[in-house]
Formats: structure tokens, C-alpha cells, sequence
């Protein structure tokens, strides 16, 4: 039996890939985040730690207490907005806990899974050009989240000589009360309640089931390889039509979907244009085969 820690385990993706290890019998799962269980009375599977990655100590004898063969960091301070005005809080979750994390990983021997994310790239590829971020691209972020994810990871390959850094991106699926919605869910409720949405139509991306990325994530504890892997979704779209896509898939209005320009959004944030990423990789060493957006939605209950 592994045993799997599992960091950042209140959050959106953290939490998906807890509830699915501990659902399977060669995993041990710890569970640890910065605040208390965010689903206490469940189904007991797990361990669940209220840890503070920055606070050096507790990581520490949380590595004593858990032994991990891996780690799965879902951890971060993943709202560029806030992130943007608040660099240093960003830099010492996103870079210096993450760095202190690889060298504890390094003394336990752990493999270390990261999350980071499509944000390191500068998105300046043509959307008519047919081409999609590999893991070979060259990272230029153009917000500060983007920054410090990206510092991450580097830190991270010359720390650790057993870890994956998963970039995944638009991740979207069922998200619990207490943690943060995504865009599926947002046009989902604002269509619901009869709003209308305003969506950019000039930003691309990969968009990213939940559930692929806690597929992903198992494929890479059970593999050997190091290095970067995209995770996301296999269809490239603008966030407009995947609001277009919600309507049309729960029969509900599109009249009420506005697509608009990010220059009209007025961003607090610049964001990459197009981030679209390649999941060949993935494909061709972990056999990672993503669903497809209409699918998830068609079996959505709203
Ligand atoms: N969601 C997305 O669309 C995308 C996400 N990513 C990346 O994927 C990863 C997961 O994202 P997502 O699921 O959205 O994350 P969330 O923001 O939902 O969750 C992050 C979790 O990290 C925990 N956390 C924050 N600071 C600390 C700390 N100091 N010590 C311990 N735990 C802490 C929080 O715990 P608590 O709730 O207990 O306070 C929170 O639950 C991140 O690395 C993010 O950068 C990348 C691209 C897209
Ligand atoms: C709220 C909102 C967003 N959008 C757009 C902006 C953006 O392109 C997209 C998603 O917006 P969000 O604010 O949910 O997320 P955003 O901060 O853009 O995105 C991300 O989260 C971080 C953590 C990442 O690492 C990224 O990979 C990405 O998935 O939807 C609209 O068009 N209309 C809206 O009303």
C-alpha cells in the first residue's frame, strides 16, 4: 500500500483527488490544507491534517507523521487577481513553500506531484496557426501568478530527482459549497437564474475535466517518468463558446451569453490570449485520454 499526501485538500482539485484515492484500496491518503476538513463528517477513508505549508516545522513533522511515497501538491495561491497585489504572499506559497516541500520530498524519498498551470506561457501563438503549447515551449508568463507557478516548477526540477509537475488549466466540474466556482459552473447558474454573462471570445484555451486530472495525477504516481506533463482537456475553444457549449448542452438560453473582448472585459489581470495546450505526451506515456466537454456536460445534472 502507497501512502499519498495530498496537499491543498480543500481545494477544488485537491479535494477530487482525495475523495478518489482514498476510494481505492492501494492507496493510504492523508489529506492537508490550510483550514479544517471542508467535508468533516465523511465517509472516514482518510487522514486529514490542518497543515500551513509556509510554517517550516509542521511540514516537516508532517512528512514524519505521513511518510509519503508521494506527494500531491494542489496547494497554491491560485487567484491571479489577488496574486497581482500580492506578491509576496504569492511568492512564499506559490515558490518558497513549494521549494521547501521538493526538499522534503528529496529526504523521504517521495515522487512529487505538482500542479502548475498554462498561466507560465505568454500566450502570443496565432489561434490560426493549428498550434498548441508542448512541454518544450518556453514559459513567459505575463501575470504575476504566472511568475511565481512558473519559479515553482523550476525549483522544482533542480530540487527533486523523482517528481511530474502537472500543468492543467480551466479545470471545471462540481465544485462543493466553500470552494471557489469556475466558469462551466458560473455560466451554468447565471443561465439558471435567467442573468445574463458577459465571455470573452479572444482568450483560448484546453479546458480540463476535474476528474481527468485526478486521472492524470494516478497515472503519474504509478509511472517512473520526471518531467513536465500537460493534463488537460483535448479540445481547443474560446471561453465563449464553452459558455455557448453549457447553453446549448442543458437547453438552456444562449441569448443571454455576450461575447465581448478582453479588452472590453477590462481585466484587473492581463491573462495569456491563447494557452491552449498539447496533451500528446500525456497520451502517448500515460495513456491519458481526457473526456470531451459536451460529454460532461450531456451528463450533468442541473
Ligand atoms: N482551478 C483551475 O482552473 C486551475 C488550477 N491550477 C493549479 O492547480 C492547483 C489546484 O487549483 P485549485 O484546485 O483551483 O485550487 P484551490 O484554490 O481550489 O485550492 C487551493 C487549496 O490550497 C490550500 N492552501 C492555500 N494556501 C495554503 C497553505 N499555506 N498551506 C496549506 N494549504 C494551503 C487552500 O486550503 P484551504 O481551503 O484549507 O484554505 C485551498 O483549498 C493549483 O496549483 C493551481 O495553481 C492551474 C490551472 C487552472
Ligand atoms: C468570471 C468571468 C470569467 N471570464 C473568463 C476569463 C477567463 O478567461 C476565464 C476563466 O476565468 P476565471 O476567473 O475563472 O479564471 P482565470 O483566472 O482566468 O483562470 C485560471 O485559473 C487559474 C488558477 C489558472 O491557473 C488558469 O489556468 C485558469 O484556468 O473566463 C469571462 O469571460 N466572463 C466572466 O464573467
Amino acid at each position: 500500500m502507497k501512502n499519498i499526501l495530498i496537499i491543498g485538500a480543500n481545494g477544488f482539485t485537491g479535494r477530487q483527488i482525495l475523495n478518489d484515492l482514498s476510494n481505492k484500496e492501494q492507496y493510504n491518503a492523508t489529506g492537508c490544507s490550510l483550514h479544517p476538513d471542508i467535508l468533516p463528517n465523511g465517509d472516514g477513508k482518510y487522514h486529514f491534517v490542518t497543515t500551513d505549508i509556509r510554517d517550516e516545522a509542521a511540514i516537516k513533522h508532517l512528512f514524519k507523521e505521513a511518510q509519503p511515497d508521494a506527494v500531491i501538491n494542489c496547494s497554491a495561491l491560485s487567484v491571479p487577481d489577488y496574486c497581482e497585489t500580492h506578491h509576496e504572499e504569492a511568492y512564499l506559497t506559490n515558490v518558497t513553500a513549494v521549494e521547501q516541500l521538493a526538499y522534503l520530498c528529496e529526504i523521504y524519498k517521495s515522487r512529487f506531484i505538482h500542479l502548475s498551470t498554462d498561466f507560465v506561457f505568454d500566450g502570443k501563438i496565432d489561434e490560426n496557426s493549428g498550434q498548441l503549447y508542448t512541454e518544450e515551449s518556453l514559459p513567459a508568463p505575463v501575470n504575476y501568478y504566472g511568475f511565481t507557478k512558473w519559479k515553482g516548477e523550476n525549483r522544482i526540477a533542480e530540487i527533486c530527482s523523482n517528481y511530474a509537475i502537472v500543468r492543467v488549466e480551466i479545470v471545471y466540474g462540481k465544485a462543493l459549497p466553500g470552494q471557489h466556482g469556475n466558469i462551466v459552473q458560473l455560466v451554468m447558474n447565471r443561465l439558471n437564474a435567467g442573468q445574463e454573462i458577459r465571455v470573452v471570445s479572444d482568450q483560448w484555451r484546453t479546458p480540463t475535466y476535474v476528474g481527468d486530472v485526478s486521472d492524470g495525477v494516478q497515472r503519474l504516481i504509478e509511472n517512473t517518468a520526471n518531467g513536465i506533463f500537460h493534463i488537460c482537456g483535448d479540445e481547443c475553444m474560446t471561453i465563449a463558446e464553452i459558455a455557448f457549449h453549457v447553453a446549448d448542452c442543458m437547453k438552456l438560453d444562449r441569448s443571454l451569453i455576450h461575447p465581448i473582448t478582453t479588452k472590453d472585459m477590462k481585466e484587473a489581470t492581463p491573462r495569456p490570449r491563447f494557452s491552449g495546450m498539447s496533451i500528446a505526451k500525456a497520451r502517448t506515456i500515460l495513456g491519458y485520454r481526457p473526456r470531451m466537454l459536451k460529454e460532461i456536460l450531456m451528463e450533468w445534472d442541473n
